[in-house]
Order: structure tokens, then sequence, then C-alpha cells
């Protein structure tokens, strides 16, 4: 394979501390006691700088030409510390970089090769293995150090210019640019320890103003296409969230292969891997593996034109990202990439970042088509599922790859409402797509595959199905309690439509799981996330969309937590379901539990009071039984978390008053009035 193409590797962080401006109240009900604390510098943060540094070190270390290579972290909250964790980085990496390549590491992110390979069993030379763990674990101490401290130490900060730049800077929402071009090829002492070029490194803080929309994930994405387009201008753009690691170093060459394909090639805007998670257990308490999505339905999309854009682990070809349309004379048309970096080449580096700056100041978007026809779409809480559709509807096709040894892995949420307020901003922002200019239900329509409109459809219809779920989570156990059957009897012909689909569905859904990896277990967990994403986060994103098309807030961000307490992961890691807050929607759940407890106890009750036997009631109402039951055993969780549990992690004496108040009403009422 031709080596000629370049990659930017754009590693996307948010930082130390939580920013941002939160916007629905339903979220900040949500996260008011976990997230609103921790914005305070001296907090260990949602995104810590030894795990940014791990991504970046991770990417930086790909089996490929150096000289090709160039690494960019956003910096979306500005901080020294995650500056001066970069810096540090920067110098592990001349010991680093080296010792991957002549040792074939993988993982080449350190945290996670120290985590997976234990120094008894390596047959790596030890001697080199010790002393490069050593150099790790010092630097990530003193990276801890200065995290708690809070600040970076006076000596370290007057050894490097670039912090310097931290002089003018007021807050996290109100900075100039901050850039620094850690590593460069023109800069002699950028060499590792054996003399070999390195990848360039470049840390960038775009220019942040109160009155300035940032665009979040998708802003940040934007200010690193122009500024690398400045520094290296490369063919192909990686973009990696920082809790992401690369996992695979052959995985680029195979990205490329596809873009350099002679025959089909020029077709490709983007190559998707699927994002994997370190994290996810066994059983999968909170689904967050997403199985069958990757399994089945991307590879499903691949036959129709590619699969979504879905955010990490992506390679984009630099040209499409910006707007090209496609045409076929843009066959092998790969030289015509570095022109505009020519006149650079003469550049100083302090040259280079004087002119990169510019490219990432706020002001620079004004009247442009970026954030519209150029660069990531904003106004989208799936930005990158917007964009990839855009892109697709301007005639590309994407590939999808998913290699054995995984690409990337992340992490997944460890926590039941972390994994809500994902589902959340992902089921808003995919229905948003439904509502906007990039509709796949009509403007899609004739320029990509009525298959995968289809595709689209499905996920951005994600929010509509709260509504029959919750339907039946209510009103069947309700008339049960009742004694009114609402389905056909099961000595009646019309109960084999219902038969068939509760059976063929579910057994069709279980053996897919399977297939996909799966275990029963984490099946009948993931059947317990569906109902949950669709009884709360769905219908709350669906709420949120109609408030805000009246004007009454905008979208937000809500950044998902990549850390949890010491006594949070060690529930996680024993699938003890974590609740721990009182928002609206753990009080949902709870409601719809008890409620489901109480038309269930009701009926028995009924039963053994009346005592017409147990025969009536499973001739007559036998789907309604079998759906309160389902849903009683389903709950277990919350029952246990409400009433059973003493931990942290349960849920609070609050919201069981409340669940228990609103669920007994809504029995009394229900039956004393219909
Ligand atoms: O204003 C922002 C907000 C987010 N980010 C970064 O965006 C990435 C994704 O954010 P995260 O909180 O980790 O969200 P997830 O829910 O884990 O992300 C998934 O969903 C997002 C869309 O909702 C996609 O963009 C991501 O790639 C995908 O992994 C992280 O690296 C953040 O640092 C920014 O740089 N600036
Ligand atoms: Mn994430």
């Amino acid at each position: 394979m031709r080596s000629g193409l370049g990659l930017a590797c754009f590693v996307l962080s948010y930082g130390l501390v939580f920013t941002g401006s939160f916007a629905t109240l339903l979220d900040g009900a949500l996260y008011s006691d976990k997230l609103f604390q921790t914005d305070s510098l001296k907090d260990p943060g949602i995104e810590p700088a030894v795990m940014v540094i791990n991504t970046v070190l991770s990417v930086m270390a790909y089996e490929y030409p150096t000289e090709k290579l160039s690494v960019y972290l956003s910096d979306d909250a500005a901080s020294d510390i995650t500056f001066y964790a970069l810096l540090e980085a920067s110098f592990f990496a001349k010991h680093w970089l080296p010792f991957c390549k002549r040792f074939k590491v993988q993982p080449t992110s350190p945290s996670a090769y120290f985590n997976t390979i234990p120094s008894s069993t390596s047959s790596i030379n030890s001697k080199q293995f010790v002393a490069i763990k050593k150099l790790y674990q010092d630097m990530e101490s003193r990276i801890e150090n200065v995290t708690k401290v809070g600040q970076v130490p006076e000596e370290v900060r007057l050894k490097h210019k670039g912090f310097s730049q931290w002089n003018s800077y007021c807050s996290r929402r109100d900075h100039d640019t901050v850039l620094q071009i850690l590593l460069h090829g023109k800069d002699m002492s950028a060499r590792d320890v054996y003399g070999n070029v390195m990848p360039a490194l470049v840390y960038l803080a775009r220019e942040k103003r109160p009155h300035f929309a940032h665009n979040f994930k998708a802003g940040a994405m934007n200010s690193l296409i122009r500024v690398s387009s400045m520094i290296s201008n490369a063919e192909v753009i990686l973009n990696v969230d920082c809790d992401m690691y690369s996992n695979n170093s052959q995985s680029l060459r195979d990205a490329l292969c596809f873009f350099m394909d002679e025959v089909e090639g020029h077709e490709i805007a983007f190559v998707q891997t699927p994002p994997c998670f370190e994290n996810v257990t066994k059983n999968d308490l909170y689904g967050g593996a997403v199985r069958v999505s990757y399994e089945v339905e991307f590879p499903g999309m691949d036959g129709l034109g590619g699969p979504m854009y879905v955010g990490t682990g992506c390679f984009h070809r630099r040209e499409i990202l910006c707007g090209r349309k496609f045409n076929d004379q843009y066959k092998n048309d790969w030289k015509s990439g570095n022109e505009n970096i020519d006149h650079m080449k003469e550049a100083s580096l302090h040259e280079l970042e004087e002119k990169s700056k510019a490219l990432a100041s706020c002001t620079y978007e004004e009247n442009t088509s970026w954030g519209k026809e150029t660069g990531l779409v904003y106004g989208c809480l799936v930005e990158d599922v917007i964009t990839g559709l855009s892109i697709k509807c301007r005639g590309w096709k994407s590939v999808y790859y998913n290699p054995q040894r995984k690409a990337f892995l992340g992490v997944a949420p460890t926590t039941l409402p972390e994994t809500l307020v994902q589902s959340k901003r992902w089921s808003e922002g995919n229905f948003h797509i439904l509502l906007s200019k990039y509709s796949p239900t009509w403007y899609a329509g004739g320029l990509i595959n009525p298959g995968l409109q289809m595709a689209y459809c499905y996920y951005n219809l994600w929010v509509f199905t709260s509504w029959p779920t919750l339907y039946y989570c209510i009103i069947p156990s309700l008339y049960l309690l009742k004694g009114i059957p609402l389905f056909p009897q099961m000595s009646s012909p019309w109960f084999i439509p219902f038969a068939y689909v509760m059976l063929g569905d579910s057994s069709y859904c279980l053996l897919e799981f399977l297939w996909s990896g799966g275990t029963i277990q984490g099946w009948w967990n993931e059947l317990r996330i569906w109902l949950y994403k669709r009884t709360t986060s769905y219908l709350f994103a669906f709420v949120d969309t109609i408030i805000k098309s009246f004007g009454f807030s905008n979208a937000g961000f809500a950044i998902s937590a990549k850390v949890a307490e010491e006594n949070a992961s060690q529930r996680y890691e024993k699938d003890i379901m974590e609740f721990g807050n009182s928002s609206p929607m753990m009080t949902l759940l709870a409601t719809l539990a008890m409620l489901n407890l109480f038309c269930l106890l009701g009926v028995l009750l009924k039963q053994v009071v009346i005592s017409e036997g147990n025969v009536r009631i499973c001739k007559t109402m036998a789907v309604q039984v079998l759906l309160s039951g389902v849903l009683v055993l389903i709950n277990i969780p919350i029952y246990q978390g409400l009433f059973l549990r003493k931990d942290k992690g349960r849920l609070p004496g609050s919201v069981a008053v409340k669940a228990t108040t609103l669920a007994i009403s809504a029995c009394v009422l229900f039956t004393a009035f219909t």
C-alpha cells in the first residue's frame, strides 16, 4: 500500500471540569447532585487529564510513517492542567513510541497496556518493561498531583512559554485561543530517544466568549479542521473522543485501504468503526455495548450505502467533510491535497501558531457556511449523525469497518441516570434530524438508498416509541386490577396473533442478542434498559423538543461522566444498579414499577378473597397477568433500590414516598372513577 496519505487525529476533550450551558430543567434536575458540583478546578473532573493523554499517546503510536501523522487535542475547558498533562505526554512519547514500535505493543494506550499485561508474564525484555512502566507511573502521579492541587506549579509554568497564554484567561467561557505546537517536524528537538521524527502534536483551546455560541463538539471539530488545515492539512481526519483509545495500531492502515481502493475508493467519504467499550461487564447491566446495533444494524446499513457517522472512531476525507459534492472525477485526486500548506513550509513554528490561532477565533465563522454546508453541522445534539446524513445526501458513501481486534475502546456510562441522560441526548438529537432540513423522510428521498432512508428513520423515530410503551406499562395493569380484560381469551383464535407477536418478537430479539455475542442475562438486562429508555429518556426528549420548539430553552450537550466514585465502581462490577438521585426520571421509573406491583398484588389478593379460583382470571386476562408479571420481574432492581438497599446508589427515600403515593392514587382513582 502506498503510504502517502497524511492523517490528522483529532482528540476531543471537554477538559477537567464541567462547563457549558445547561439548558433543560429536566437535565438540570437530573444532574444537579452529580455534575453541577464538579464545577470546581479541584475536582477530579469528568474527563481526567490522564485519560485524555492516554488517548493522545495511543493514536500517536499508530503503525504509520510518523512524519505523515499529526495529533491535535482540543480542550474545550481550556484547562492549563490538561495542557500540562499534554506537555508531559510529549516528553513521555519520546520513550513510549519507540517502545511500542520495537515490541509491537498493543494496545498503545499506556494505561490500558499496563493494566492488561501483568509484568510477570510479559514476553518483553523485563528491564525495558520495568523502566518504561516507571516512567509512565511517575508521569501519571505528577499529573494527578497537579490535578489534586488544581494548579500547575510555578517552576513548571516558567519552563514552558505555552503557559503564558493563560495570562489573559478569564474563565472557561471567556478566553482567547490557546494554541501550542508541542511537537513538529520542523523542530529538531521533536525527535524520539533514537532520533526518529515524531508525529506532530498540537494543543488547541479555541476562543470562547460568553456571547458567542460555541456549538459544543461540532464547534470544536470545526475549529480543529481549520487549524489542522494550516499546520498539516492531511487528507484524512480521524476523530476520537478523549474517553476512547486506539486499541489496534493496524486499524489506521486498514481504514485507509478503503479510501484508496481503486474501484470504489473514490465514492467513500468516511470509514466508521463501532464504538466499543472496555468497561462493560459480562451481563452489561446498562446495555452500554449496544450489541445488536453494531453487529446487525450497522452491517445492514453498510449494504445500503454505508453506516451513519457516530462521532468517534471515524476516518473522514477532509475535503468531503468540508462540503465537497460527489462527482466521478474525484478519482485519484489525492496528490492535490497539500498545495495549501506549501506556502507554510518556510514559515517558522511561531508564525504557524499565530496564523492558526486566527482560525480558531469565535468570530471566524460569522457569515460563512461553517456549521451549515462546511464542516460538522450545528444545532443538533447528534451533530455527527446529521453531518453523516448530509454527506450521504451529497452523493457519498461510507464504510463500516469492524475489525476482530477492536479499533477503539472507550468508556460507557456506569450508572442508570447517566445512561438515561445520554440516551435522551441521542433520541432528542435524532428526533431533531427528523424535523430538520436533512430529514430522511423528505429531503433525503431520491438522494440516498430508500433502505438507508428507512434505517435513519428507525433511529429518528425513537422518541415516538415512548407513548405505546407507556401505554402498555400502565393501562393493561390498571384494567387488570379492575377486572376488565383487554386482550382476547386464550381459547379464542384471536389470541394467536398476540401470542405470535409476543413469542416471535422476544425469541427473535433474544437470538439476535445471543448471536451478537451477548448472554441470556445480558438480554434480560437490555430488555430492562429498553423499557427504561422508552419510558423516560424518549419521553423527556419528546417533551423537551416541543418546549424548545416554542423557544423556551436551548439545546445543551450534557457531557457523559467518565469516572465514578470508588464504591459506585464496585457496585458496577457486581451488576448492582446505580440510581443515586431523585430526578424526575427516577421518580417516573419507580412510580411505574410500584403501579405494576400494586395492580398485580391487588388482583392476586382479590383472587384469594373472592374465591372464584385462579381459573377465571387465567382464562380471561392471561395476557394482562403476564404483562404485569413481567414488568414486576423486570423491575426487581427498582424494588430493591427503593426498599432493601442501604448504599448510596439506592433510590432515595423521597422517591419511595412519591412513587408509592402516586401509584396508589392512580390505582384508587382508576378503580373508583372508571
Ligand atoms: O462542548 C463539547 C461537548 C463535548 N465535547 C467532546 O465530545 C466528546 C463526546 O462527548 P461525551 O460526553 O463523551 O458524549 P458521549 O455520549 O459519550 O458521546 C457519544 O455521543 C455523541 C453525540 O451525542 C458523539 O459526539 C460521541 O462521539 C459519541 O461517543 C467528548 O470527547 C467531549 O470531550 C467537546 O469537545 N465539546
Ligand atoms: Mn463518551
